[in-house]
């Protein structure tokens, strides 16, 4: 039997020796840093907005390599060269017993379930390697603990909890992954037989057994998803698995794949109730977004949809947000007939630029109306921008 894995309870990031990210998501992405934990080699601070947590993991001494493999505490150490978003943390009920079911279906171990205390009590956790990259899970069960974070953390004194500057961030909404060449399907099979995600058909244009391909005006790409098996779709997390199938490498996949030295998790997107307010607040904290080309909103009735949704066409564009009418089960192009029925379900997205100093890891704003997919007319649009600024920066 399958695992049941809920939302992730933290994305751990990893940094090589003196980059300065942790300060970067704190600052300008408003994340508050809860808990730290410091030994004389490495530091690892949490930072939470809503429920979202991201561990971010800092070298505090020069040398690839930790001598210990448990320098960082509920990880392993991907020893990395440059940043990279290498372990998801899912909390579960049975740790021991899920990680001798992942070991028999030939799963590696990288930590074995390990027990931790102090006085809030006690956690039990394991690690496991993932078939994609360099990605790995840490398996926690938490539920007899009542600390702040984990034992080993110490709470951060006057962390209060961020209202009223306008970034509105709930919680993971997705996790998109990129895999090899021929890589997605094997990835996406992985995820279902050992952790127990459900198959989540992208659009309706999504044939279950092709996967959704995105062909055409540039763009060679297959994308898988997968839902998790516990909450609703409005509160669950999805993993999307994307592939290149272009045949010149220079977009934004392969381009991930190269600079990231193999596959991994290329983003990771973070649900907004409010996009406009949000978007607007992270940008005068210096956030850099990709903005889509100015055709896309000028084009196929795009102004028309956006307004049918309720929204306002001018400050979508002066902000660069993306907007997707496309439900389950909608036959023809979205939006047109958007302005007959003003309540329909949609979406909006807007992606930042690399938060590295490579083309490697961004994050996204999603604000979802409804929506549980993803946009066919947005995925396009990110291409384009990205290609526009990869293209700068040759
Ligand atoms: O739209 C999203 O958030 C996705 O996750 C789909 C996606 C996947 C890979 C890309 O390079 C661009 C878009």
């Amino acid at each position: 039997m399958a695992a049941s894995l809920s939302r992730p309870c933290f994305i751990s990031l990893h940094l090589p020796y003196r980059q300065g990210w942790a300060q970067h998501l704190a600052n300008a992405f408003r994340f508050q840093p809860v808990a730290v934990r410091e030994t004389p080699r490495v530091r690892q601070l949490a930072l939470r907005r809503g429920s979202a947590v991201f561990l971010v993991n800092e070298r505090l001494a020069p040398g690839s390599a930790s001598t210990s493999s448990q320098e960082f505490l509920y990880d392993v150490d991907p020893q990395p060269a440059l940043g990279t978003a290498s372990n998801v943390c899912f909390e579960v009920d049975d740790v021991l017993g899920l990680c001798k079911r992942l070991q028999s279906q030939g799963c590696s171990l990288l930590v074995p379930p390990t027990e931790l205390r102090d006085d809030g009590g006690s956690v039990t956790y394991g690690v496991v390697s993932s078939v994609v990259g360099n990605i790995s899970h840490t398996l926690l069960d938490r539920s007899c603990y009542q600390g702040p974070f984990l034992p080993g953390f110490q709470l951060i004194q006057g962390a209060l909890s961020a209202t009223g500057d306008g970034i509105e961030i709930t919680h993971f909404d997705h996790i998109t992954y990129v895999c090899p060449r021929g890589g997605a399907r094997a990835a996406l099979d992985w995820y279902q037989r050992c952790f127990g995600f459900h198959r989540f058909l992208l659009n309706p244009q999504e044939s279950p057994a092709e996967g959704y391909v995105l062909g055409g005006q540039g763009v060679g790409m297959l994308l898988l998803a997968l839902q998790s098996a516990q909450g609703t779709p409005a509160h669950g997390c999805k993993l999307v698995f994307a592939e290149s199938l272009s045949r010149n490498g220079t977009n934004q996949v392969d381009t991930f794949l190269e600079q990231h030295g193999g596959a991994g998790i290329q983003h990771v997107g973070l649900c907004t109730t409010d996009i406009v307010t949000t978007t607007r607040a992270l940008q005068q904290q210096g956030v850099r977004f990709f903005t889509p080309p100015a055709t896309y909103y000028s084009q196929g009735g795009k102004a028309e949809e956006i307004r049918g949704a309720g929204q306002d066409p001018h400050m979508l564009a002066e902000l660069g947000i993306l907007l997707d009418t496309t439900v389950p089960g909608d036959k023809g192009r979205p939006g047109t007939d958007a302005t007959e029925s003003p309540s329909q379900e949609y979406l909006m997205q807007i992606f930042t630029h690399p938060i590295f100093s490579e083309e490697t890891f961004f994050l996204e704003l999603i604000d979802r109306r409804g929506a549980p997919g993803f946009g066919e007319g947005n995925i396009r649009a990110l291409w384009k921008a990205v290609q526009v600024y990869m293209d700068q920066q040759q």
